[in-house]
């Protein structure tokens, strides 16, 4: 399959280069100078769980490029201008594998081809020019985020996935939909809290962190049910304490954002939340305080506009 990696940063790069090690696939990564220059000049080195090097084709230019999927892997801030770049392409289908939700609208407002929406527990974390961390496995589940796109694309992503020995389930759009939002119930539980309390995971696992995990999960899995999708609180907390004991020696990816002064994904993880549940009439008082204190402080580093929420 070819495909393009557009995003070629820490989970991109780390995927770019799975896929990359398969014969019959031919993967293009999307990035940005010195990790791009370096890839193309010595290869990309992975380290970590195994370690190899991969020579994939490489480009700073993410417009009018042309595959059989495009696999999106930029922070979802940058999802709009991922969404236009790729527009000026041609591709079956475009798969985002990203954190938080809005990802696959965005992506579908602007592409013609099927859109899927994917989730992973890989961890990656990219270490300096042409080198990528592949911390963690986990599992990989791709679906169609329209149900009239159910044309057997996914299982065809599923497949190209599968032949790089990721371990991948394919889901129809009901059920890509209640993955995704367990997945960000698991982000808004962990991601702010611990980039608040500057602690790792598994601080959650334990009083008074995990007194925060079942009010946040109950939020999230009635704010899912009144957007139509259905999550039940005991399965929606349970499956954050999962996420919080497989994890527990890790940063959040906010925590880390927030140590290295970087904007966050929070508008797409509590902020999405927020904006549901206030669109359904739904009481969120944990999630709106977490997005508001991360936003607080993006705002007074001046990563974002003011705003009112
Ligand atoms: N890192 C992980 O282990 C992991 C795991 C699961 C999901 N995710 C999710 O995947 C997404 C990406 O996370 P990440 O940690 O890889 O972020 P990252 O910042 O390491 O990588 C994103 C890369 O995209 C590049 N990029 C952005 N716009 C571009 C453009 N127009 N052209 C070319 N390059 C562009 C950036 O320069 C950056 O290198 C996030 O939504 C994150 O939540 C990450
Ligand atoms: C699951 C998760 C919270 C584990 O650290 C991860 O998605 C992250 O850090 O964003």
């Amino acid at each position: 399959m070819d495909i393009v990696v557009f995003g070629a940063g820490s989970i991109g790069s780390l995927f770019g280069a799975l896929l990359a090690r398969v014969p019959e696939h031919s993967v293009t990564l999307v990035g940005r100078d010195p990790h791009v220059s370096a890839v193309r000049d010595s290869g990309l080195r992975v380290t970590g769980v195994d370690e190899f090097v991969v020579r994939p084709a490489v480009t700073t230019d993410g417009t009018r490029l042309s595959a059989d999927l495009a696999l999106v892997t930029v922070k979802a801030f940058d999802t709009e201008t991922a969404a236009e770049e790729l527009a000026t392409g041609a591709f079956r289908a475009v798969c985002s594998l990203q954190n938080g939700m809005g990802n696959e609208e965005t992506l579908a407002r602007h592409l013609d081809c099927p859109v899927l929406a994917g989730t992973t527990s890989y961890g990656a974390v990219r270490e300096g020019p042409g080198e990528v961390a592949w911390n963690g496995s986990g599992d990989v589940v791709v679906g169609p985020w329209d149900p009239r796109d159910a044309d057997g694309v996914a299982e065809e992503v599923g497949e190209a996935f599968a032949a790089a020995d990721l371990s991948v389930a394919v889901e129809d759009a009901d059920g890509i939909r209640r993955r995704l939002w367990r997945k960000l119930a698991a982000n808004a539980a962990v991601n702010p809290t611990t980039a608040l309390a500057r602690v790792e995971n598994g601080a959650l696992g334990e009083p008074p962190g995990s007194d925060l995990v079942e009010p946040i999960a109950r939020e999230v899995a009635a704010t899912a049910r009144a957007s139509g999708v259905d999550i039940d609180d005991e399965e929606t907390a349970a499956a954050v304490e999962e996420v919080v004991a497989a994890t527990a020696a890790n940063e959040s990816s906010m925590y880390r954002d927030i140590e290295r002064g970087r904007r966050t994904e929070v508008d797409v993880i509590n902020g999405y939340v927020v904006e549901r549940a206030r669109e359904h009439g739904v009481d969120v008082p944990v999630n709106r305080t977490l997005r508001t204190l991360i936003g607080t402080w993006e705002a007074a580093r001046g990563l974002r506009e003011p705003d009112s929420s």
